[in-house]
């Protein structure tokens, strides 16, 4: 029986609540170096209350990228940047985490605001992507991607473990593999991506493979002691939910042998077909199942965004933490706003810094009189 702000420990780590920033592309690197607008956004979610913060999405290599906009950690510049955000996360009471992945197929696009769509083949920022097979995701991202040669893949799964190795010496005390949302760990899952008939494709255990040995790979260097999360798209809402979820299920199970200490359910996004019933915690029964039957702690975002919601499904142990995207993006300082709902003795002071808490919560605002 869990509520918000019960703290959480996993590993050597403790959360100082259950609130999570997900991981939420800013699109604002140049080369996939973090800049001040990183620098000021990650601390202000952190100094927000939230107990762990996420940055992005981060390429593990430059073909990696969804855009020219997203962050990398391919190399040490990207690295020493991202040191100075590790840093100020955790200055501001939160634990830092990263998230890392290969946009596959949905590389080489332009930011959501400029079109969300593949850049031109004859765009000079433009590049070729890859993934298990030469089948386009479709819709707005028509390209035709390379499929990879074994050497490829291999390739993809050291840029990983390279990554996951600049996130350690760089501070970060949290790391999630980006397996979900139909880029290129999710299309060697999905069957609308996938048709290889080599090791890598054909049933779950081929279809799995690139997942499993990456995460085996990147354990071994992700320090024993921090949490290796994955966020894995767990239901596609393409007419073949049963199986995909009790695959899902297979695999965290199969993840959790190879050392994995936390499941955060996400969408597949594999499809432009797909139907999702948008709608209040619609990925939640798919997360809590998973928790039960693969018996590991589990996260899931996507509407978990009420009081009434993020009480309920903490208490009756769905979630183990709750994301709360878009609220942070409206409201950084969210965790207050929940205090404040569940009527908690000086918000202020249990969620915020002192400089802000002294007097929120000894100096009402007008419409609080
Ligand atoms: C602007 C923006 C950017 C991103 C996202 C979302 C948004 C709004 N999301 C998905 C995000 O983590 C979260 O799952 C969704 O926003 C759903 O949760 P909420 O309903 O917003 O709480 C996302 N997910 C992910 O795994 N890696 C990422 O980098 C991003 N980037
Ligand atoms: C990187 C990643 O996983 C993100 C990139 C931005 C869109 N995200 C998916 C999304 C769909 C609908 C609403 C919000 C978010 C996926």
């Amino acid at each position: 029986m869990a509520n918000a702000f019960d703290t959480f420990t996993l590993k050597d780590i403790t959360l100082r609540n259950r609130i999570v920033v997900p991981p939420m592309c800013q699109y604002q690197a140049v080369d996939g170096v973090p800049n001040q607008w990183h620098e000021i956004h990650y601390p202000s979610m952190a100094r927000g209350g939230a107990g762990l913060v996420i940055v992005e999405a981060t390429a593990v290599s430059p073909e990696g990228r969804i855009s020219p906009g997203c962050t990398g950690l391919w190399n040490e510049t990207q690295a020493g940047k991202m040191a100075g955000i590790a840093a100020g996360i955790k200055r501001a009471g939160a634990v830092p985490g990263i998230q890392i992945g290969h946009a596959g197929r949905k590389a080489s696009a332009n930011v959501p605001w400029q079109g969300d769509d593949h850049m031109a083949e004859d765009d000079p920022r433009a590049w070729q992507t890859i993934s298990p097979s030469a089948v386009p995701f479709g819709a707005n991202l028509p390209r035709v991607p390379r499929e990879m040669t074994l050497e490829d893949i291999k390739r993809v799964q050291d840029d990983f473990v390279g990554a996951a190795r600049r996130a350690r010496d760089a501070g970060f005390e949290w790391l999630e593999l980006h397996f979900a949302h139909g880029y290129l760990a999710q299309s060697f899952l999905s069957v609308h991506a996938n048709r290889r008939t080599d090791g890598y494709g054909g049933d779950l255990a081929g279809r799995g493979r690139f997942m499993r040995e990456t995460l085996a790979a990147v354990r071994e260097v992700w320090p024993e002691r921090l949490p290796l999360a994955v966020r894995l798209g767990v239901i596609e809402f393409d007419g073949r939910d049963e199986e995909t979820v009790a695959d899902a299920v297979s695999l965290t199970r199969d993840f959790k042998s190879l050392g994995l200490d936390l499941l955060d359910a996400s969408l597949g996004f594999t499809t432009p077909e797909a139907n999702i019933p948008w709608g209040p915690a619609l990925v939640v029964p798919y997360a809590a199942r998973i928790r039960k039957e693969a018996g590991i702690p589990v996260s899931a975002a996507w509407n978990v965004d009420t009081p009434e919601i993020i009480r309920d499904v903490l208490a009756d142990e769905r979630l183990d933490l709750v994301m709360l995207g878009h609220r942070h993006l409206s409201n950084p300082h969210y965790p207050y706003t929940l205090a404040k709902a569940y009527g908690i003795e000086n918000p202020g002071w249990k969620t915020l810094p002192e400089s802000y808490a002294h007097w929120l919560d000894r100096y009402k605002a007008s419409d609080e009189r």
